[in-house]
């Protein structure tokens, strides 16, 4: 995964995301390299898909009527050979946002679904307590993310204390990071935008993901260690974010 090219071709993330998180995650991708754009109006979605460097799909705060809005961009996106990123966040929550998701998985060729253990789970109908959009750290995150993989068909990246990757075959781990990313809201969310401005420079997806949970999850290890709090741990993440990984 070549950083420099990324920062080089700042890459168009098009986002259908979630109102929570928008301005944390264009700040973020921003400072990392990419360029975000938010955009949900099913007229344009088409027309944007098709020409960005990646697509998130991102359920957070998703309405019945922003699913086919979704898969409408995500087709595009397919056409175009754009990669899609999925965040199922709260799949385990409610069964309208499990089905949504599994809609999407459906109907468009997703390259990567990315969650916490909680959500990945419901998806791989692996019981686990959920909480609205927070995990249930419980679970087997290797487990998790295999059967998971191999019921999506797709890559699948369960993230926690220990991130793990896995395409239902092979799976690597990752355990960089820091308590304080579960004390903001949007922390998984950002990640996300960054795997997917990773996997629009690198086809082999499964570096493209590994390279943005060490290099996101190492940046926020460098802040923890300035910060006294999440108030001010958002500023140093976004200003590690903008550095060279070490
Ligand atoms: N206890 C932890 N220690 C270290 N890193 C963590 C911890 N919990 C989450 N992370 C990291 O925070 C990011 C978001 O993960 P997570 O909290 O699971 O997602 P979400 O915000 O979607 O629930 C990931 O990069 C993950 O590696
Ligand atoms: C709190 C909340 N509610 C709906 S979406 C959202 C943001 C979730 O962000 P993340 O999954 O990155 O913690
Ligand atoms: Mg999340």
């Amino acid at each position: 995964m070549n950083l420099e090219l990324l920062r080089e071709e700042r890459p168009l993330v098009h986002h259908m995301t979630n109102e929570v998180v928008m301005n944390f995650t264009a700040n973020g991708l921003l400072a990392f390299g990419g360029s975000p754009v938010m955009a949900k109006e099913p007229e344009e979605v088409e027309d944007i898909a098709s020409v960005a460097g990646a697509l998130v799909l991102n359920i957070g705060t998703v309405r019945k009527e922003d699913i086919e809005t979704m898969i409408k961009a995500g087709q595009a996106a397919n056409k175009a050979g754009v990669p899609v990123l999925l965040d199922p966040v709260g799949a385990g929550a409610t069964s309208f946002r499990k089905n949504a998701v599994q809609r999407i998985v459906d109907e468009v060729d997703v390259a990567v679904v990315k969650g916490n253990a909680g959500e990945i789970a419901a998806l791989a109908d692996i019981p686990l307590n959920v909480k609205g959009v927070d995990a249930d750290e419980s679970g087997d995150a290797e487990e998790i993310a295999s059967r998971a993989a191999g019921k999506l068909q797709t890559l699948v990246v369960v993230t926690g204390e220990t991130d793990v990757i896995s395409d239902g075959q092979e799976r690597l781990t990752s355990s960089h990071g820091t308590p304080l990313l579960g004390s903001i809201t949007g922390a998984g969310c950002l990640l996300g935008s960054l795997m997917a401005a990773c996997m629009s420079v690198e086809k082999d997806h499964k570096k493209a993901a590994l390279f943005a949970l060490e290099f996101y999850n190492r940046a926020a290890e460098r802040a923890a260690k300035k910060v006294g709090g999440p108030g001010t741990f958002i500023p140093h993440l976004l200003d590690e974010l903008g550095k060279a990984d070490g």
